[in-house]
């Protein structure tokens, strides 16, 4: 979950009201999540979520919930942020806005910085198809793409830089094996990213956090044609490598849960439809197995990080870090092969 920090109901009924959303009917926390404090709340006009920060800071908010509004408004089903009416938009045809250039889409809630988005319908697919990677892959690329051109630039808070602060923090915690495992990745993985290969990478602004439970299918769909009604949770995105999130993606949607082992069929599945609207680069089919790996290292970290220093929270089930071990070690292995997916695409 979580709720780590309570909303009272004329709390919340005060803001939904000052943005136009009408009388607040129901307010209820959300299980599920580890990060922030997340509540459904139904109002007069609709259903949505209420989510506090927990962590991130005001400075660092403008460029999630703005991206966002940016993708919503290309037509992209990700959450619309609701906009204070009291609050000025900056200059939306501003070729380059400040990260943290103030925003009419943050709030503030039991002191905390807090937005609140449009509720999407349908359900997490925790055991997807290839069918269902096939929608995620190509709604990945049109997101890359529809994001090109937004604003803001902020790096993503959990890379290579966060990697490096973090893993001293957690190596103590850690048995020789798993502690020299950590140790050679990041090494590996700050000599790539030293390499004219990782510098000819295309990037920009990316989820970066895009798992099987970021992502909402709709329930009438049949089995065989599966829809994503849409995809939320944006708030570890930031600017980084198109493939950086295509390895994010692949290392849950294409994994087998129990054993971390790779499923073909799923990643080939992905990897066709991302490149049906976006063909890899030749610089990116080459750095795939790295990113797959890095992909792994991250969350491997960040959830040894939550693991063993966790917070204070009703609800809170932290991820088994043990999981990216296995993803890791799976990446990392000699043999790996490269999906087919990723093989045959033009330059
Ligand atoms: N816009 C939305 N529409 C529908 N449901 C949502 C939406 N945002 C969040 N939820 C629900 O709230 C749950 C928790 O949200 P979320 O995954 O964003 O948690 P978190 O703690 O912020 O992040 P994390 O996934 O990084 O732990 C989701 O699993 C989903 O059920
Ligand atoms: N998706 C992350 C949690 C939120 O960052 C994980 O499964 O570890």
């Amino acid at each position: 979950m979580a709720v780590f920090t309570e909303v009272g109901f004329d709390e919340a009924d005060a803001l939904v009201q000052r943005l136009g959303l009408g009388p607040l009917r129901e307010l209820r926390g959300i299980e599920g999540g580890i990060e922030n404090t997340n509540y459904f709340a139904t109002t007069a006009s609709g259903e949505f979520v209420l989510t506090l920060f927990e962590r991130l800071g005001a400075e660092q908010l403008p460029y999630y919930l703005c991206l966002m509004k940016h993708l919503a408004a290309r037509g992209l089903p990700v959450p619309e942020p609701v906009a204070d009416p009291a609050v000025a938009p900056p200059d939306g045809h501003a070729l380059s806005i400040p990260a943290n250039a103030p925003c009419e889409l943050l709030h503030t809630v039991a002191g905390k910085p807090a937005a609140i988005v449009q509720r999407l319908q349908g359900k997490s697919e925790l055991a997807p198809t290839a069918p269902h990677c096939a929608e995620l892959g190509r709604l990945l690329a049109r997101m890359h793409i529809a994001a090109r051109d937004f604003p803001r630039i902020q790096p993503n808070l959990r890379g290579l830089h966060w990697w490096n602060d973090t893993a001293p923090v957690v190596l103590p915690y850690l048995e020789a094996p798993q502690a020299g495992l950590l140790r050679s990745e990041l090494a590996y993985q700050n000599h790539i990213a030293e390499s004219s290969a990782y510098a000819a990478l295309p990037r920009g602004p990316v989820h970066a956090d895009l798992f099987r439970d970021n992502a909402m299918y709709d329930t009438h769909a049949s089995a065989d044609a599966p829809r994503l009604t849409g995809v939320f949770d944006f708030y570890f995105a930031g600017t980084d490598t198109w493939l950086f999130d295509i390895a994010v993606c692949l290392n849950d949607w294409a994994i087998d849960l129990q054993s971390g082992r790779h499923d073909a069929a799923r990643a080939d599945a992905l990897l066709a439809a991302y490149a049906s609207v976006r063909p890899l680069t030749g610089a990116e089919r080459a750095l795939l197995p790295a990113m797959l790996r890095a992909a792994a290292l991250r969350f491997w970290i960040s959830r040894l990080w939550d693991f063993h220093l966790p917070r204070e929270a009703s609800m809170l089930k932290p991820h088994d870090p043990r999981h990216f071990e296995r993803v890791l070690r799976e990446r990392a292995h000699a043999g790996f092969e490269l999906p087919t997916g990723a093989q045959p695409l033009a330059a």
